[in-house]
């Protein structure tokens, strides 16, 4: 288990460029599974959780070539299925999150995709069945090992067909979409997630030969191919970060400029900060946040009553920001309520903040209140662990406000999502050591 000693305290200053989209990478990357034809991938980002995948992919057979900082070719056309038989797939597999978008592909080109039940984050129930429902639509038969926690799916052929998903899921719409573009005949998956990250692969299978309508929207038509060929990609910038440097940028009264966001892809985020008070200019494609000396004051609505930040699918404001969002709120000038709606562990974090001397009212798993300081009294240092990879990064953004010395422990976590995170960050002024564990 390694370590974060962080010297709070210190203004930082000056650019940062945020990595590729971590979110889309895993989307992407699984793609590569759908053609024999070679796929050039720009802008993947070095995180554990990207480097796992690519990782499984070699095993699977893909052939892979780095030809410089985050740019790879990929080739699969010699894909050996034997591996998702293999103890060792069972353990891989478990490894992350997005391996579960493996299945769509392996589905559609091979007749079968296998999957133990994926990780990624202990924020909640995190359930598969759009994932498997979208999948037997299309003709497959699903069956699942209560034992091993192993989930299969098998079909000669996948028919076109229409379906209503029961929850607009972001990785469960990528893994249809990617069954439903090789199957028989018309797809249409209603209620479909949405967000960028979806819209940039639904582009690159449109690229790569794919007939898909509707992109962007919550209805996407698909009309099956026989076959799709090779293509280039470059992942966007990973709207996460963009908002993680927003909220350090703000809680370190920092002068910040955040350079190639792809502004037009932030949906809410920007307007999500300024209703906390945040000063975001736009500036050509970079966000400059100025030195908040006189710190933020939150918004009430129109009629007065407080304000509330909670997540919905795209373009809904992400869940995967509210946690940054609740750890700047605790330096407001006013209060706010947070309301996590998609998943219920996801604030039990804010323990910690309590601990540094933060003013929360967790309310039930989902709400939490938050009283603001207005910066008259400073977060304490303290040693923690971080649970999740955004209440990681929320943590490393109190401590970095904080009086004194923090430690946090388990950055594993961190690194799972962020590149390179405490070098980037001393490179604009921050006081971070990383300790590796045994
Ligand atoms: C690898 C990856 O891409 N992970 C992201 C992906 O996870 P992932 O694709 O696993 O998340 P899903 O979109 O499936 O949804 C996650 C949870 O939210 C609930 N839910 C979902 C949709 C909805 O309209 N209402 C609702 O309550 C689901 O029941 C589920 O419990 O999307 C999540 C939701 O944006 C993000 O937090 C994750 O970072
Ligand atoms: C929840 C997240 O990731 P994962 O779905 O990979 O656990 C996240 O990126 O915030």
């Amino acid at each position: 288990m390694a370590t974060f000693i962080i010297e709070g305290g210190h203004k930082l200053k000056g650019r940062i460029q945020p990595q590729g989209a971590k979110n889309e990478a895993l989307q992407i990357l699984c793609a590569v599974l759908l053609t024999a034809e070679e796929i050039k991938i720009d802008n993947i980002p070095d995180i554990i959780d990207v480097n796992k995948l690519i990782a499984l992919l070699k095993k699977l057979g893909v052939k892979i070539n780095k030809i410089g900082k985050g740019s790879y070719t990929f080739k699969a056309d010699d894909i050996n299925l034997k591996y998702l038989e293999s103890a060792e797939f069972k353990e891989d597999g478990k490894g992350l999150r997005g391996s579960i978008m493996i299945v769509g592909p392996l589905l559609a080109r091979f007749g079968k995709g296998y999957i133990p039940k994926p990780g990624g984050d202990k924020i909640g129930r995190r359930r598969l069945d759009t994932h498997f429902e979208g999948f037997i639509n299309l003709g497959a038969k699903f069956r699942y090992n209560k034992e091993d926690l192993f989930y299969g799916v098998e079909a000669d052929k996948l028919t076109g067909t229409y379906m209503l998903l029961d929850e607009a899921s972001v990785t469960g719409t990528a893994n249809i979409v990617m069954a439903a573009v090789l199957a028989e005949g018309t797809t249409t998956i209603y209620n479909a997630a949405c967000e960028p990250y979806l819209q940039q692969l639904c582009k690159m299978l449109n690229r790569m030969g794919a007939k898909i309508n509707g992109v962007g929207s919550n209805m996407l038509i698909i009309e099956g191919v026989d076959k799709l060929g090779g293509t280039d990609h470059r992942m966007l910038p990973d709207m996460i970060e963009i908002g993680s440097w927003i909220g350090l940028a703000a809680m370190t009264k920092s002068e910040l400029t955040i350079t190639n966001v792809s502004w037009d892809d932030l949906g809410q985020i920007p307007n999500v900060f300024r209703k906390i008070g945040i000063t975001v200019e736009r500036q050509g494609d970079d966000i400059y946040i100025p030195a908040h000396t006189n710190g933020y004051e939150v918004q009430n609505y129109i009629d007065g009553s407080i304000l509330t930040v909670s997540d919905a699918p795209w373009p809904g404001f992400t869940p995967d920001l509210l946690s940054i969002i609740l750890t700047i709120l605790t330096q407001a000038r006013g209060s706010a309520v947070v309301h996590q709606k998609m998943f219920e562990s996801r604030l039990f974090f804010v323990d910690k903040l309590i601990d540094m001397g933060a003013k929360i009212i967790l309310c039930d798993p989902h709400r939490a209140t938050v009283i603001g300081h207005d910066f008259k009294s400073t977060l304490k240092a303290t040693t923690m662990t971080s649970p999740d990879i955004r209440a990681g990064v929320s943590l490393l953004i109190a401590a970095l406000s904080a009086k004194g010395t923090s430690t946090i422990h388990n950055i594993e976590q961190i690194d799972r999502g962020y590149e390179n995170i405490d070098e980037r960050l001393r490179a604009i002024g921050a006081k971070i050591t990383r300790v590796d564990g045994n």
